[in-house]
């Protein structure tokens, strides 16, 4: 059967509560929204002050570029991209349009509130279901034409914000084809071995969401959590998090390091998909967001993946003898249920076979609890 991506939860609804808090009208934290190391799987002691360990950094235009890459993945799982081709006025335009849509009144963003078994709309983050504290978050999901819901929101001006969105999916798919045959070519895969890609190697059936977060200012930062740790569901995610900082990377052996806003620059994810892919040589970045007192801070997530239901699995010239397939096939729509009912335990329950060293299994996010 021929599935969309937005088809992906029909068969995991999730209720989440519906009445949305009014952020600004809270001036002390309540106690559903206040965390515990025992609220979280990955407890905040593992932050690290001042580590000099930090996410790489890549200039597009760098000639070493594919090696660059190549290490930034196999050995983060994340990193920073400059000079990646993408106008700062279109990142400003994303920017005040996912600011406008967050300082609307609440009762008007519910108007365009995500089903619960639907994929697009504005509402608490999907994972917020695996969790007994709340996320001192709101979002909003597009997949697919932001009309209906845009409608809804903006009745006089919404043709204003669509056109927004329709230019940053595109740019933002050709950014992610390129970073796809980068993250691809530091591993010796190359146009033939990817049928799915099209001919001329463009994703033309590729799916993706665009996600929209919005973290407001919070009277005890300390206690909250902004964007629970996780890792995306994705081939890769082209994060922007303009000039607030609050994303944080896991580091083994390091804790939580912070990924700094730098001006113009775009952070990229491995995603659980491309961990499969690359039969398991690039580990996909567990990561989450905090909050901070002073400043409310607006990310915008590119969540990029393959059509929703050809299947991935580990990629042939990256298995053999001595490297058996590590997982199964799986499609984008398959995966994303198996994410909704097992959350951090979706990427093992794809797995064929226990990895050598189980204990040290950099996907095995599990074993950091
Ligand atoms: C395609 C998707 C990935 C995502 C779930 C979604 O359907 C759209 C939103 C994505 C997001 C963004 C915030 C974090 C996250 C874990 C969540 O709850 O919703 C991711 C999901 C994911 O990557 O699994
Ligand atoms: O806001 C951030 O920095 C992280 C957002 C994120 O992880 C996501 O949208 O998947
Ligand atoms: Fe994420």
């Amino acid at each position: 059967m021929h599935l969309k991506l937005s088809d992906a939860f029909k068969s995991h609804p999730v209720n989440l509560q519906l009445k949305h808090p009014d952020f600004n009208s809270l001036h002390e934290l309540p106690d559903s929204y206040a965390w515990t190391n025992n609220d979280d799987h990955y407890p905040s002691f593992l932050t690290s002050f001042g580590a000099d360990d930090s996410v790489p950094v890549i200039n597009l235009s760098d000639t070493n570029v594919l090696k660059l890459t190549g290490h930034a993945c196999k050995t983060w799982g994340v990193f920073q991209v400059t000079n990646h081709g993408i106008q700062q006025k279109l990142l400003d335009d994303i920017e005040s349009a996912g600011k406008s849509l967050f300082s609307l009144p609440v009762q008007q963003k519910l108007k365009a509130a995500r089903s619960p078994d639907g994929i697009s709309g504005y509402g608490f983050a999907r994972i917020s279901s695996f969790f007994k504290k709340l996320m001192w978050s709101e979002g909003f999901t597009i997949v697919g034409s932001p009309v209906d819901h845009f409608r809804q929101l903006w009745p006089q001006d919404y043709d204003k914000f669509c056109n927004i969105i329709e230019e940053y999916e595109k740019e933002m798919k050709m950014l992610a084809g390129r970073l796809m045959w980068l993250m691809l070519g530091s591993l010796g895969i190359s146009m033939e071995d990817i049928k799915w890609a099209g001919s001329k190697g463009e994703f033309k059936g590729a799916s993706a969401a665009l996600q929209l977060n919005s973290y407001p200012a919070c009277p005890e930062p300390d206690r909250a959590m902004g964007l629970a740790a996780h890792t995306d569901s994705t081939l890769l995610t082209i994060l922007y998090q303009s000039n607030t900082s609050g994303l944080q990377v896991l580091r083994e052996g390091t804790g939580w390091v912070t990924v700094p806003p730098m001006p113009g620059a775009l952070v990229i994810n491995v995603g659980d998909l491309f961990h499969i892919l690359s039969n398991g040589l690039y580990p996909s970045v567990l990561h989450r967001a905090v909050v901070n007192r002073t400043q409310h801070r607006l990310s915008v997530a590119y969540l990029f993946g393959p059509p929703a239901s050809i299947q991935i699995s580990p990629l042939s010239k990256l298995v053999g003898p001595s490297h058996p397939p590590l997982y199964r096939p799986i499609s984008w729509n398959e995966y994303l249920g198996t994410k909704a009912k097992h959350f951090n335990k979706a990427l093992s329950s794809v797995r064929l076979c226990a990895p050598l060293n189980s204990l040290v299994d950099v996907n095995d996010h599990n074993s950091v609890k």
